[in-house]
């Protein structure tokens, strides 16, 4: 650690030699694990030397994605792509929906079941009120219309994570409707859609999730029942998209706006999410097809693909689901109606089964559970303590008052399901606070210069050291002291850098107190030092001052910035000091 290296000499000295050692041992260890063929000639005539291996490999790939690109673009012009997405959503509750079993995921499998989880004959559902603050809360968030009455049914189907025989769901009467998700340019959208698209919400459903299956020696199952009836919210976009990139802007914003509104707290990288892609196809030119779904007609046959657990899997299953329909339909094929699997790193979807009609699963309302009834009361306080949604989020950063690139604002919002955003606001009020005496325009530019360290400096070290966030590594107050003695310049930027290193490594100092102990606070140079340094680089590259004297290239003048810093005593010299002196001494 570097804390325990300080001691024995100058920060400085000690970082640059530790930082020697680690990049030799890391060359070395590049060396040692080195496949033996660079160091052996090849063996056979036929095999083919390494680089132009790979850049064979490079030019197939591109002319790969050339080719997937052209087809892509023919095939758009001629048949229209329809997606509706359906995304089960884990609510963030300690109960089940029917009992008041954990809905812990981390304890031993199969710990937290009641009786009715199970089914067990005689158990009765008892509706947990509670579960249904997050649900009302998506539903909010999703401008839905949340329904006064609702009511739960019964869905059946026989599969061993499914121990009652029956899901229970909201089929006929769900508990809020008609809400709609507004999906813009920065949210990663198609091009063709434009700078924005509204894709409209059938309706959220309260349902029980199943157990979790697991492949054991391979022809047995295990299952863990601590998942089972865990309450979902299933919300159901309507057959509204066209692009696959739009598809999967849709479910990262769905997930994005469930984060933010607290009706969830895991997305798909741990399963707390899942979507399935209803996928059809239509030639453009041709009579409209004969599928409709609530409203919309002239669809092609749907097909759709269960389970997908990250965006990346939405886009490319739908990418090869389309095109496969395509195939199907121009060799005079029919898609029929089926559910299909996809496996990450995969081409092709998979056949998994033919798709029962809804008759199949005999819906019934459930006649164990009275109807839920839902006041005006509760939705009014919900509706008043619902956090700020982040598209309104985005717009304030990147307005007059944070003045935020937009690549910026996105990620401050993304990630750490909002820590780091939180964070980064604690960075600016303090700072905020520590340049109240600075000039209104240095003042405006802290919000910059504080997001640039909270998501690249910051950002860069977390991701070097493969480290979760902790808003505790760095404290806020730490970053921006650290950024007051930058701006006020007493300190330089690769000193602030190295700083900021020392504190993440665990150095828990107050900044004033690190930067007056190891003596890293700036002591400017004299002019007279300015005017030494710069006649001494001059007087050693007299070619160069010339052909900026003649030529005028300017740009020039920044190498000798660079060999003044080079040159002089580390961290003291100030580029733009530097270079008010070179220009005075080469252009005058
Ligand atoms: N022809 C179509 N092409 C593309 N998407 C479609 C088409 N018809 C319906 N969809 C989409 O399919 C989804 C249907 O979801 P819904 O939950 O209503 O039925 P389901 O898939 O039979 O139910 P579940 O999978 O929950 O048993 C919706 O997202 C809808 O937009
Ligand atoms: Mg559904
Ligand atoms: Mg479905």
């Amino acid at each position: 650690m570097l804390r325990s290296c300080i001691g024995g000499g100058t920060l400085r000295s000690l970082c640059v030699r530790r930082l020697t050692r680690s990049a030799l041992s890391s060359t070395k260890a590049q060396f040692s694990s080195a496949p033996t063929r660079y160091l052996q000639p090849p063996a056979s005539a036929d095999r083919v030397p390494l680089r132009k291996q790979l850049k064979e490999e490079a030019k197939a790939l591109r002319s790969h994605k050339r080719q997937r690109k052209e087809t892509e673009e023919a095939s758009r012009e001629e048949w229209e792509l329809t997606v509706g997405v359906e995304i089960h959503a884990q609510l963030d509750t300690e109960t089940k929906l029917f009992s008041r079993a954990a809905t812990s995921i981390s304890d031993i499998p199969n710990s937290n079941v009641a009786l009715f989880d199970l089914a067990f004959p005689g158990s009765q559902p008892a509706f947990q009120i509670a579960t249904l603050l997050p649900a009302l809360r998506a539903a909010i968030a999703l401008n839905c219309e949340i329904q006064r009455v609702s009511r739960f049914d019964r869905k059946h189907y026989f599969y061993q994570d499914q121990p009652a025989g029956y899901q229970i769901t909201q089929y006929y009467e769900p508990f809020a409707r008609n809400g709609y998700v507004d999906l813009f340019d920065y949210d990663g959208i198609a091009p063709e859609d434009g700078e924005r698209i509204r894709i409209d919400i059938k309706q959220l459903q309260l349902e029980q999730d199943t157990a979790k299956s697991q492949e054991y020696r391979g022809s047995r199952q295990l299952l863990d029942f601590n998942r089972v009836s865990h309450p979902l919210v299933e919300i159901i976009t309507m057959p509204q998209i066209h692009t696959p990139a739009t598809a999967a802007a849709c479910v990262r914003k769905l997930q994005a706006i469930l984060l933010s509104c607290g009706a969830v707290t895991t997305g798909m990288e741990m399963g707390g999410l899942r979507a399935d892609v209803n996928v059809s196809v239509r030639r453009r030119g041709e009579a409209p097809g004969q599928y409709q779904y609530d409203g919309i007609s002239g669809l092609g046959q749907r097909t759709e693909i269960k389970n997908l657990s990250s965006f990346k899997a939405v886009e490319d299953a739908i990418i090869a689901e389309k095109n496969r329909q395509i195939e199907v339909l121009e060799s005079g094929g029919v898609v029929e109606g089926e559910t299909r699997g996809w496996t990450i790193g995969s081409t092709e979807t998979r056949r998994l089964r033919g798709k029962e009609g809804s008759v199949d699963y005999r819906y019934m309302p459930d006649p164990d559970i009275p109807p839920l009834v839902i006041g005006e009361d509760l939705l009014s306080s919900l509706r008043a303590s619902i956090p700020t949604a982040p598209d309104t989020v985005l717009t304030l950063l990147v307005g007059s008052e944070f003045n935020l690139p937009i690549e910026d604002a996105k990620p401050l919002i993304e990630l750490d399901n909002g820590a780091r955003l939180e964070y980064y606001h604690d960075v600016v009020d303090i700072l905020r606070t520590l340049q109240v005496d600075q000039d209104d325009k240095t003042r405006a530019g802290l919000t910059r210069v504080a997001s640039n360290w909270v998501l690249h400096e910051l950002g860069a070290l977390l991701a070097k050291a493969d480290q979760a966030w902790d808003a505790e590594t760095v404290p806020a107050r730490s970053l921006a002291h650290l950024i007051d003695h930058l701006q006020r310049k007493l300190i330089t930027g690769p000193t602030a850098k190295l700083v900021l290193t020392t504190i993440f490594d665990g150095d828990q100092r107050p900044v004033p107190q690190l930067l007056e102990e190891e003596n890293l606070l700036l002591r400017p140079l004299s002019r007279e030092e300015y005017l030494a340094l710069a006649e001494s680089v001059i007087a050693l590259n007299p070619q160069m001052v010339e052909q900026i004297r003649s030529k005028k290239q300017l740009g020039k003048l920044g190498w000798f910035v660079g060999q003044m810093m080079r040159n002089g005593e580390k961290g003291r010299v100030e580029a733009l000091k530097a270079e008010e002196v070179l220009r005075e001494l080469i252009l005058r």
